[in-house]
């Protein structure tokens, strides 16, 4: 599999978001996430990790931007921070804050790097949260005030834009498992949170769309197809319910189905619906971003609310233990092509973690990340060669970064970064995507 065997406009580009590597926390008015609070909880992630310096992004940014000229990639996804822009979430803004990503932008178009922004990568502002957070339906109109504001500003020169990344892992992470922030653990909040996330992104389309000449819009969804552990008609259905827990809950809405009935029926709490939220939700978009890390099997359970039980399977796992199964990418892509019919998929995450580390030679010789990505994108190509409308794929990540609970130890970039002194060394797996990317120029 080589690039020229994708279609010669495939976007090919490398993944952050704004909490992961900007650092900076207090700088030019940045005001708190609910990530800053979180991550300085005692015991909410490894080793006490937090954001507050990350990748040093915010004030190394140009070096970052050389080092995806030099990965060769042609576009960037980044997430604008909603705390930089709004430090009280809404109301104030803070003009450095734009004045960041006024820069950013113009040193990537600068060096011919198309810019993908996300507007909602998890740093909701603490003050939103103390207000309610994403169970509170103010949320939603707040982050559509939000867009409004950052597209009027960056959408000359921004044309791609992904509304939330993983709504997901927002409601279900954040307000149920409580393992992310803000670290609520109330099932009912997180249905509300959801819905309220839809809403918020259903609210955003017509505003980028009003803002932003030729705006290609659309929202990222971690995806993860289900598998039953065995043939038993008990596992068959804990798979559709994982299904819908993971999957379906988002996309049915997203794509004017509404909320799916086995799983309102099974959660016994409705979203906190009113009017047109439907309609509004399904707004259409331009594309579906995709993340994609592994598939999930599972068992029956009578472990409410969900009522399915993950299975550890497979030979091969990384460095967050996700089993590597390229082929559930396939799948995955295949079904979202038939069963949904978005207009464009990207991949804007595709990666995996391993223990990295500096060789005597000072090289990082990561062979085992260089396989995923060879097997996941050939992987791609044969669902796009079956149909899938796949455009582009970003990986993740360009940079080691701040895995969230996990902190700086779950290393996903194509650049290792050493934080004590924020030197950048490209791995073997970074040089690897370079020489792919360069094919398509030598045969050319
Ligand atoms: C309570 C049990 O919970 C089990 C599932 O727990 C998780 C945790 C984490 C993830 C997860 C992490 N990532 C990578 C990020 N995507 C966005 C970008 O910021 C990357 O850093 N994707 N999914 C999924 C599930």
């Amino acid at each position: 599999m080589k690039r020229s065997d994708f279609p010669a406009n495939f976007i090919w580009g490398t993944a952050t978001s704004a909490y992961q590597i900007e650092g900076a926390v207090s700088e030019d008015g940045r005001g708190p996430s609910i990530w800053d609070t979180f991550s300085h909880t005692p015991g909410k992630t490894k080793g006490g990790d937090h954001g507050d310096v990350a990748c040093d992004h915010y004030h190394r940014y140009p070096e970052d931007i050389a080092l995806m000229k030099e990965l060769g990639v042609n576009a960037y996804r980044f997430s604008v921070a909603w705390p930089r822009i709004l430090p009280e979430g809404r109301g104030r803004v803070n003009p450095r804050g734009l004045d960041f990503y006024n820069r950013l932008v113009d040193a990537l178009l600068e060096q011919g790097i198309t810019p993908w922004a996300t507007l909602y990568h998890w740093d909701l502002p603490q003050s939103l949260e103390d207000q309610g957070g994403w169970p509170s339906r103010e949320t939603a109109y707040a982050f559509a005030e939000y867009a409004d504001l950052v597209t009027r500003h960056l959408g000359d020169r921004v044309k791609h834009w992904i509304t939330l990344n993983e709504p997901w892992c927002s409601a279900y992470l954040g307000y149920h498992a409580g393992i992310h922030a803000p670290g609520q653990q109330n099932f009912k909040h997180s249905i509300w949170a959801s819905h309220h996330l839809l809403l918020a992104h259903g609210l955003a389309v017509p505003v980028i769309r009003r803002n932003v000449t030729g705006a290609r819009v659309g929202i990222t969804l971690n995806l993860s197809p289900g598998y039953p552990a065995s043939p038993d008609p008990a596992d068959v259905a804990a798979a559709r319910r994982f299904d819908g827990f993971q999957n379906r809950w988002y996309l049915d809405p997203l794509y004017g189905l509404g909320y799916p009935a086995d799983m309102l029926a099974l959660y016994g709490e409705a979203p906190s619906v009113q009017g047109d939220d439907l309609i509004t939700i399904a707004a259409p978009t331009d594309f579906l971003g995709i993340n994609y890390y592994s598939r999930a099997v599972v068992r029956n359970s009578d472990l409410e609310p969900y009522r399915f039980q993950y299975v550890r399977v497979g030979e091969e796992h990384t460095d967050m233990d996700w089993e590597v199964y390229p082929e559930g990418l396939y799948d995955l892509l295949i079904r979202l092509g038939r069963e949904y019919r978005p207009k464009a998929i990207y991949i804007t995450e595709n990666g995996a973690a391993y223990p990295d580390a500096v060789a005597d030679d000072g090289g990082i010789h990561d062979l085992e990340r260089v396989r995923y990505f060879q097997r996941h994108l050939a992987l791609c190509l044969e669902a796009l060669q079956h149909g899938a409308p796949l455009k582009g794929y970003f990986a993740w990540s360009l940079l080691d970064n701040f895995e969230w609970a996990e902190g700086y130890a779950k290393r996903f970039g194509l650049v290792y970064v050493d934080f004590p002194s924020q030197r950048r060394r490209i791995k073997a797996s970074g040089y690897w995507f370079r020489d792919f990317l360069r094919e398509a120029v030598a045969s050319s």
